[in-house]
């Protein structure tokens, strides 16, 4: 089964890009380049990478029809909390505009299967934690909005033109491929466990910590860290569970385990083996104080386990990657894959 990877160049398309080929499906990758990395197109050989846009109508129906895929896995996007609040019309245009785009060149294709990266961001400020996919929807930011109206666009295209679709809720991916080949590069960082390890290398002068004063046993905030190669083989489980006829829906997909920013902090310290300066900084706006899954569904429905669960091996690999290439892949250019 051949099947499409939109922005598989990026940090959690390019490790289920490495699932996949290992699991025996052909993989085509459509990446713009706007976040992602040629380098990867590089260590992942077996697949075919495009450089383009998911809105490109003509290049994403050429691909779908003359490849003869039979399922996209959706990755493209914008996801920085704090940019969308400050660009919302960025988030709205990539990820809704140009996501109905892909959707419709899938629906005139006749894709059967569709796969989404959609986020913890959509359920906003937590009533009840762990939380259960039937939780409320109430984002809090334009980031989740985006993913949330995407999510709804499926929903829809399910009833009305027969689409199976399985929605895939992360909550915060972090860690590396524990054989090292790929690992997480972001221009800027922003996420928690890559600033700790590059401060641990003395490319930082220090981690701040943001908010000191929530409602958390240590003041500060919790998160439900997920291994990015744990995430990569839901993708395999939920593919082969839509080409079994399994019925559409959203799934978490996190530890069930809430990590707080100070305990990143120690685990980093243990694992690294170095000492860092920290700081305790001003809260982030939009950020809430407890994010953690409840996994459950994923794991009755369809025998999700995770193999690198416990935040010590997430710290490690990533540790691991990033000693090794501590300027991240080495490609800031970007310019493409074709040069
Ligand atoms: N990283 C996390 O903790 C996290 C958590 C929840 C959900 N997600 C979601 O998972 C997905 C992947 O996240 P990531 O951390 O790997 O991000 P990433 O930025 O590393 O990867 C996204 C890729 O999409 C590409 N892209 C963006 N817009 C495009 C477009 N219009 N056309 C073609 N390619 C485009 C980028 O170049 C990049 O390679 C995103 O949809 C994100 O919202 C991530
Ligand atoms: O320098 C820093 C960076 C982060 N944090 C805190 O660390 C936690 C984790 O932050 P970060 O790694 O930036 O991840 P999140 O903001 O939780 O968001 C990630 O996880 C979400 C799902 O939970 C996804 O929706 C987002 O796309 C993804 O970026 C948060 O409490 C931050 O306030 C700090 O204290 N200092």
């Amino acid at each position: 089964m051949h099947v499409l990877v939109t922005g598989g160049a990026g940090y959690i398309g390019s490790h289920t890009v490495k699932e996949l080929l290992q699991a025996g499906y052909k993989v085509t990758v459509l990446d713009n380049l706007s976040r992602g990395h040629r380098a990867v197109a590089r260590v992942l050989p077996g697949a075919e990478f495009v450089w383009g846009d998911i809105a490109d109508r003509e290049l994403v129906g050429g691909l779908l029809r003359t490849r003869n895929i039979r399922a996209v896995l959706h990755f493209a996007a914008l996801s920085l909390v704090s940019e969308s609040v400050a660009e919302p019309s960025l988030y709205y245009h990539n990820n809704v505009v140009k996501g109905l785009s892909l959707l419709e060149a899938v629906r005139e294709a006749g894709v059967p299967y569709f796969i989404f990266s959609s986020t913890a961001a959509v359920y906003g400020e937590p009533v009840q934690v762990p939380i259960e996919e039937g939780h409320s929807l109430v984002p809090t930011n334009p980031y989740g909005a985006t993913k949330l109206s995407f999510e709804e666009a499926l929903r829809w295209y399910g009833v009305a033109y027969g689409l199976k679709y399985i929605i895939l809720r992360y909550f915060n991916a972090a860690g590396a491929d524990p054989e090292g080949e790929l690992g997480e590069d972001h221009q800027p960082e922003t996420h928690l466990i890559p600033l700790v390890l590059q401060a641990a290398l003395g490319l930082r002068p220090k981690v701040t910590i943001f908010g000191t004063d929530y409602p958390t046993p240590d003041g500060t905030c919790m998160r439900d860290y997920i291994h990015v190669t744990d995430l990569a083989a839901a993708h395999v489980l939920a593919l082969r569970a839509l080409e079994g006829e399994l019925l559409s829906g959203a799934y978490n997909l996190g530890n069930e385990q809430g990590y707080s920013v100070r305990e990143v902090v120690e685990v980093a310290r243990r694992v690294t083996g170095r000492n860092f300066p920290v700081e305790e900084g001003a809260r982030r706006p939009g950020d809430p104080a407890v994010l953690v899954a409840s996994s459950r569904r994923i794991r009755e429905e369809l025998g999700w386990r995770p193999r690198y669960g416990d935040l010590e091996t997430i710290v490690r690999t990533a540790w691991e990657w990033h000693r090794r290439h501590p300027e991240g892949y080495g490609d800031g250019t970007k310019t493409g894959f074709h040069d």
